[in-house]
């Protein structure tokens, strides 16, 4: 069955979520069409990292529905979001600081030779061509770096780089930049181009509009639970995207 190019990657409709007497999420349509990069705004509390979350399977909404390419679907756990092709990126990154880069890049998904032996020679070949060519990360010249040892823009450069060799379909990144310099800030939003280039698809969460306004092509703004607007990039502007956060 061919799926038509309009129909969202990914939507999740009518989703709330409360914990106790917080209504974090009230009744929220959002969506993750092909090919774009959707910036998640509002002020503190509004409540983006919830419904990342949501989307990543570490929490479960109290209703609503999620749909991918159109058919219904049930994100319960991380599995389930991953075999959506949904990977997370927070501000720590998920990597495993005692692990090597090459040991990161593969956890879960390793290449053997057979019998289950671990083809490193080839990994290492390929986190390498990667790292060097893709995501042009500068400074790292092997492999068995650990993850502990590289900057946090670095270990972003990684986590990306996993995201488009295997092919997933959606990144959602929340506040990726917030710990990062203004140099590794700048790469970051580099690798986001990149990632649309390479076709994947990317939820980006931040604070700095920006940022946002550089990076993205639709705009989701959330006040208090609630979504307040979705614009496209060409229907709108900082100054409007900053009024519209701060008024509500
Ligand atoms: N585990 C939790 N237990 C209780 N309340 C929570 C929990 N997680 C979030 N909340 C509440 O839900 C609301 C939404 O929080 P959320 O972290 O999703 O907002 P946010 O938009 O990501 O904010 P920020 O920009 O400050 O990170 C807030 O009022 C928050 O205090």
């Amino acid at each position: 069955m061919t799926i038509p190019s309009s129909t969202p990657l990914l939507a999740l409709k009518g989703i709330s979520k409360q914990y106790g007497h917080v209504q974090a999420l009230s009744g929220v349509d959002f969506q993750i069409n092909r090919n774009e990069i959707v910036g998640l705004l509002g002020d503190n509390g509004a409540g983006k990292s919830t419904l990342v979350r949501i989307m990543s399977g570490v929490e479960f909404p109290d209703s609503g529905q999620v749909f991918r390419d159109g058919q219904p679907a049930t994100i319960k756990s991380r599995k389930d979001s991953e075999k959506l092709g949904i990977e997370t990126i927070y501000q720590d990154s998920a990597l495993v600081g005692s692990a090597s880069i090459m040991r990161n890049f593969f956890a879960g998904r390793e290449l053997t030779k057979g019998l289950g032996i671990l083809d490193t020679h080839k990994m290492n070949a390929i986190v390498m061509d990667i790292l060097v060519n893709m995501v042009r990360i500068s400074g790292i010249n092997s492999p068995d770096i650990l993850v502990e040892a590289l900057s946090g823009g670095q270990r972003q450069a990684v986590a990306i780089a996993r995201a488009v060799y295997f092919k997933t379909a959606m990144l959602l990144l929340d506040e990726p930049t917030s710990a990062l310099s203004v140099r590794e800030t700048a790469k970051l939003l580099e690798h986001l181009a990149e990632l649309k280039r390479e076709g994947v698809s990317a939820v980006f969460i931040t604070h700095n509009l920006y940022h946002a306004y550089e990076s993205c092509d639709r705009f989701t703004i959330l006040s208090r639970g609630q979504v307040i607007g979705s614009l496209a990039k060409a229907e709108t502007s900082v100054r409007e995207l900053n009024d519209l956060i701060v008024k509500y």
